[in-house]
């Protein structure tokens, strides 16, 4: 099951609207809690598929469920056209699922660690050198993992979901305590997966990771679905006004208030906010005023967009 030719059709079997994961109506109590209250949705063959949600929404336990590890209380889950409960090993060999750093045998290399997944989903450990190519970590093959950086035990995490070339890869907040640049970088690696034609469904707090890099996000708030789109139709859909920045010593609100297209005009510290739904006429206005040089422009994120769904006030801490 492994080799180049076998992973690319791994990768790219199946129709492109295929669909690789149904849900209807997941329910998932613990108790008292309502941990999945009634979730359907479906992820297509070669998704970049986000789940976002506020902690205790009840991302983990949809994507175990999905996974196979947990069973729903009512509902029915399709994964690669078959059901995951009773556990299903013949999905197994076709899903990958991202070990938490935090799972590692520290004191192994991470060429032993590899050894050892791969010896457990009965893979030819010749995967081992192709995995750690796949992720940049050849050099680091007769590394310790407790003397490798943050970043690079997150692409061996990475590693260790790739080695049996499962065509669904399911990661876990895959960037969740890396510095800026190791983020791009592991975003790099999680593209190059996405282009080969695999479906990952990722479950991340990143909002500009899920902008970055998913087709389809959904968003989980108290067990239930809150969206489902692109981000950018969440993004759009908010209608959310552009804000414009300018210096608040050159232009006052009442000013700002005059010019045609303006909403609303606010000072905040230094700036004064100009809220537009007509950002290019109020900036056309703007530049007959003042430097355009001196006028920033902030459109909404699908931080804006999340933050709204999930019951929280629209701010822009920027
Ligand atoms: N094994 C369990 N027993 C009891 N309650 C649980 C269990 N697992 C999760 N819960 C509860 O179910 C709800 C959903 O939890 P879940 O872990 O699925 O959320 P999450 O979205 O993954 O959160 P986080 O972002 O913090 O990881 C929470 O209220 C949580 O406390």
């Amino acid at each position: 099951m492994s080799g180049p030719d076998s992973q690319t059709e791994a990768a790219h079997g199946g129709s492109a609207t295929e669909t690789v994961i149904v849900l209807e109506r997941l329910t998932k109590r613990y108790g008292e809690v309502t941990a999945l209250d009634g979730v359907s949705l479906s992820v297509r063959r070669g998704e970049f598929f986000g789940i976002l949600g506020p902690n205790g929404a009840g991302k983990t336990t949809l994507v175990e469920i999905v996974e196979g590890m947990r069973q729903a209380d009512s509902g029915t889950v399709t994964l690669l056209g078959r059901s995951p409960w009773p556990r299903d090993t013949a999905l197994l060999a076709r899903i990958g699922v991202q070990t938490q750093a935090s799972a590692f045998f520290a004191r192994l290399t991470a060429g032993e660690h590899l050894r050892t997944v791969a010896a457990l989903y009965r893979t030819d450990p010749a995967t081992v050198g192709t995995a750690l190519k796949r992720v940049g970590l050849t050099e680091k093959e007769n590394a310790r993992i407790d003397h490798l950086s943050g970043g690079q035990r997150q692409r061996l995490a990475v590693a260790t979901a790739l080695l049996h070339e499962p065509e669904l890869i399911f990661l876990d907040e895959p960037t969740a305590a890396l510095d800026p640049e190791a983020r791009r970088e592991l975003w790099g690696l999680l593209r190059s997966l996405r282009s080969e034609g695999r479906t990952i469904v990722c479950t991340t707090h990143h909002l500009d990771e899920a902008e970055a890099l998913c087709d389809r996000v959904a968003i989980i708030a108290d067990g239930r679905l809150a969206a489902l789109d692109t981000p950018r139709n969440l993004i759009r859909s908010l209608a959310a006004p552009a804000r414009l920045l300018v210096p608040a010593a050159r232009l006052t609100p009442e000013a700002a208030l005059a010019l045609d297209g303006v909403d609303r005009a606010t000072v905040e510290g230094d700036d004064l906010v100009i809220e537009t739904s007509a950002a290019n006429r109020v900036l056309t206005h703007l530049g007959d005023l003042m430097d355009i040089e001196d006028v920033t422009v902030r459109t909404a994120t699908l931080e804006d967009a999340y933050l709204a769904l999930t019951g929280n006030r629209t701010e822009h801490h920027r």
